[in-house]
């Protein structure tokens, strides 16, 4: 069976922290490359973090059908998973690892229900998250208040996910995300 990892988190509780040593340190798993309409940072590689496409693109492949799931999630901009990435990642006889929004998650686990394991990052506090996007230095006041918005609303979806890890402690979030991730893995 084709499996597929879901992990999703309001913007800034960590998700990508955890999933980028989690990547690192199961080389069973690979990181399902969503595409965007939305302009990379600095440090953000094209076919690497996303694959950053024009608005007319991103709407041919919706015309097209090629999307297992995408959404509006800021700002106007579009994010999506595509079916061709699953594929080519099962190709190689790995698992995908997808971080996307809430509800991107929750049509995905509608779409795949048998083979999906998803995972809630929550924050310790609504302050914290608040905190660590500050300080990751990557929102603006406005963008800031869009995403805290945001999470408030994402936080009451929570239960609809296999399972929710709070991410007080980096090292034991991960830990904890880790073993969750070895079991599904390990059950055929
Ligand atoms: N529905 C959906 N959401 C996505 C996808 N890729 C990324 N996202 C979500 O889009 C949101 C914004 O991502 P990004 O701009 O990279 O911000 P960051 O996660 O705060 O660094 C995050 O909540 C991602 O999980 C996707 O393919 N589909
Ligand atoms: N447990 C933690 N305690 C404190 N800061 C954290 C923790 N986990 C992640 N961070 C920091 O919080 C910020 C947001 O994390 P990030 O992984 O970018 O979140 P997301 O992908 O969910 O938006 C980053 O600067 C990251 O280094």
């Amino acid at each position: 069976m084709n499996k597929i990892i879901i992990i999703t988190a309001p913007s800034g509780a960590g998700k990508t922290t955890i999933v980028k040593k989690l990547l690192a340190a199961m080389p069973q798993l690979a990181f399902s490359i969503s595409a965007t309409t939305r302009a990379a940072r600095e440090t953000e590689v094209d076919g690497q973090d996303y694959y950053f496409l024009t608005p007319e693109d991103f709407h041919n492949k919706i015309e097209a059908h090629a999307f297992a799931e995408y959404e509006m999630v800021y700002a106007g901009k579009y994010y999506g998973t595509l079916k061709a990435e699953l594929q080519r990642i099962w190709n190689n006889l790995q698992v995908p690892m997808v971080d996307i929004d809430v509800k991107g998650a929750l049509s995905i686990k509608e779409k795949y229900h048998d083979s999906t394991l998803t995972i809630f990052i929550a924050p310790p506090t609504l302050d914290a998250l608040r905190v660590r996007l500050s300080e990751r230095g990557t929102e603006t006041q406005a963008s800031l208040e869009e995403r805290l918005g945001k999470a408030r609303y994402e936080l009451s979806f929570a239960h609809e996910f296999d399972e929710i890890v709070v991410n007080d402690e980096l090292e034991r979030a991960y830990a904890e995300v880790k073993a969750l991730v070895q079991a599904f893995l390990q059950n055929t």
